[in-house]
Parts: structure tokens; C-alpha cells; sequence
């Protein structure tokens, strides 16, 4: 684990995450899957969730029986855990310090992605696929729950770096000075002006006809298959900011 190794996964869950908001964007945003009533007197209203909820929570379910939790990566949003039975246990080498590996802001991420990135993403509408639609949301939930849960290993790296200035601050529990010290505004700039041109890239229409257009200096968005500036902002609003939240917390727990 080196602070080029952990960024190089940064880098690499850039092209999943923007991937799985292409294929959001591919459905409306089929409102009632969210509404916890609009399902009757269904499974949903009994237990005051919507249809996007119980189906996460199924899909956790199965995931969870199937291993996918064994990772330290992967952090669910629903805590119950069933045991995993369908395949042999992995030994997972053990890159975060114990005490601090659980640390997670999936809650965050969750009223994040369907009060404020659904509803720039999708366009208005309900054509009724409401299992396809709200598989695509769990790809997107997974992906950027992993991408900023990460920041637990950003964290680790930091800290074995330099591990005397972050003991003192750790100690004194400074959050401030913590966040001052994780925070390095130009990989920052460059994260989210390389997601940005991503989102360029992956969500151009390619035909057969014509030259291989870039796409990066073609303005018109309606080319696109999501808007480029949506992405850009996820990142500097949610996607960086909560990382750095899932930093500091990681290391507040650092010494416990
Ligand atoms: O790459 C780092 O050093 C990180 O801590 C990750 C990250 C990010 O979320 O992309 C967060 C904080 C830093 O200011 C820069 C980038």
C-alpha cells in the first residue's frame, strides 16, 4: 500500500462510477420506486419502505451470503449480516488497523445519491421498469460507496507516512489540523477535471460514419449521455468532501 497504489484505485473506480451513472441515466426516474406508500397495501407500506429499499436490502442479502462483505472494500448499507455459506472463505490480507476498519459513511452516501444526484441525473418520467431501474441505483450506490469508504486506506497510507504528526494531531483530536494535513487541493483539481472529461469520453454516441470525435471540445451536452457538469459537481460536492470525511474519522480511530 503506497499513496500511488491507493490513488491508482481512486482512479480506477472513476471509470465504474461514471459507467454505472451512464446506465442510471438510461431510465426515467420512475418516482414510485422511491415512495414508501405507493406500493398499497404491498410489502413496502407494511414495512414503510419503498421498492428501492427492499430490493437493496434483498440484493444485500444474497451478496452477503455469497461473501461479497468478507472484503474489508465493501461496506453495505443495510447492517444486517447473513452469514456466507455459498462459497469457501478468502483470506483477505488486512491493510486497515482493526478498530478503525468499520468506519464508514454510507448513511451520508445514501440520502446523498437519491435526494440530490437522482433527480439531476434522470429525466422525469416512469415507464414502470422499477427492478431494472433500481438495480442500476445499487451499481451506482456500490461503486461510490466504495470509492469513498476508501478513504479508510487513503487514510492508513497518510498516517504510516508520517506517522509522528499524525499521532500528535490524532491525539489531541484536531480535527481541523487532521483535514489540513490529508487535504492536497491540486490532486484534487485534477480528480475532478479527469472524472469531467470521463464523462465526456464514456458517454459519447460512437457510430460508424465520420472521424473519432473527442468529444472534449464539442460543447453541446445533448451529445452526452450524462451532463459532464453533473459528474464534476458529484465529485466536488459529495464524492471528495465525504472521502475526506471517512479520513479523518479513520483516523480519530487510528490509536483506539
Ligand atoms: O489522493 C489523496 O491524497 C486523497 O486523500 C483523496 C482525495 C480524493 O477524494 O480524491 C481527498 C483528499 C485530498 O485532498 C485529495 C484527493
Amino acid at each position: 500500500l503506497s499513496l500511488d497504489t491507493v490513488r491508482d484505485f481512486l482512479t480506477r473506480e472513476e471509470d465504474t462510477i461514471v459507467f454505472s451513472l451512464i446506465e442510471r441515466a438510461k431510465y426515467p426516474l420512475n418516482r414510485p420506486a422511491y415512495d414508501p406508500v405507493h406500493f398499497g397495501a404491498g410489502a413496502g407500506q407494511r414495512l414503510n419502505a419503498s421498492f428501492a429499499e427492499l430490493f437493496i436490502r434483498e440484493s444485500e442479502a444474497v451478496q452477503s451470503k455469497s461473501g461479497r462483505y468478507q472484503s474489508l472494500q465493501e461496506i453495505p448499507f443495510f447492517a444486517h449480516r447473513v452469514p456466507f455459506a455459498l462459497a469457501p472463505p478468502y483470506n483477505f490480507t488486512r491493510e486497515l488497523y482493526l478498530a478503525a476498519a468499520s468506519v464508514n459513511v454510507n448513511d451520508a452516501i445514501w440520502s446523498m445519491y437519491f435526494s440530490e444526484l437522482l433527480p439531476v441525473l434522470t429525466k422525469n418520467g416512469d415507464d414502470g421498469n422499477y427492478a431494472v431501474t433500481v438495480d442500476s441505483d445499487l451499481a451506482c450506490l456500490q461503486a461510490l460507496s466504495r470509492r469513498i469508504n476508501y478513504g479508510r486506506y487513503v487514510a492508513e497510507v497518510k498516517f504510516r507516512d508520517d506517522q509522528q504528526t499524525y499521532t500528535s494531531l490524532i491525539q489531541a483530536k484536531d480535527r481541523d489540523a487532521l483535514m489540513k494535513l490529508l487535504t492536497s487541493e491540486a490532486q484534487e483539481d485534477v480528480v475532478k477535471k479527469r472524472v469531467e472529461k470521463k464523462a465526456i469520453v464514456f458517454g459519447q454516441n460512437v457510430t460508424l460514419d465520420g472521424p473519432i470525435e473527442t468529444g472534449v471540445n464539442n460543447t453541446n451536452q445533448a451529445n452526452f449521455k450524462i451532463d459532464p457538469s453533473v459528474v464534476y459537481k458529484l465529485y466536488d460536492q459529495w464524492v471528495i468532501p465525504l472521502t475526506k470525511e471517512v479520513e479523518v474519522e479513520y483516523l480519530l480511530h487510528r490509536l483506539d
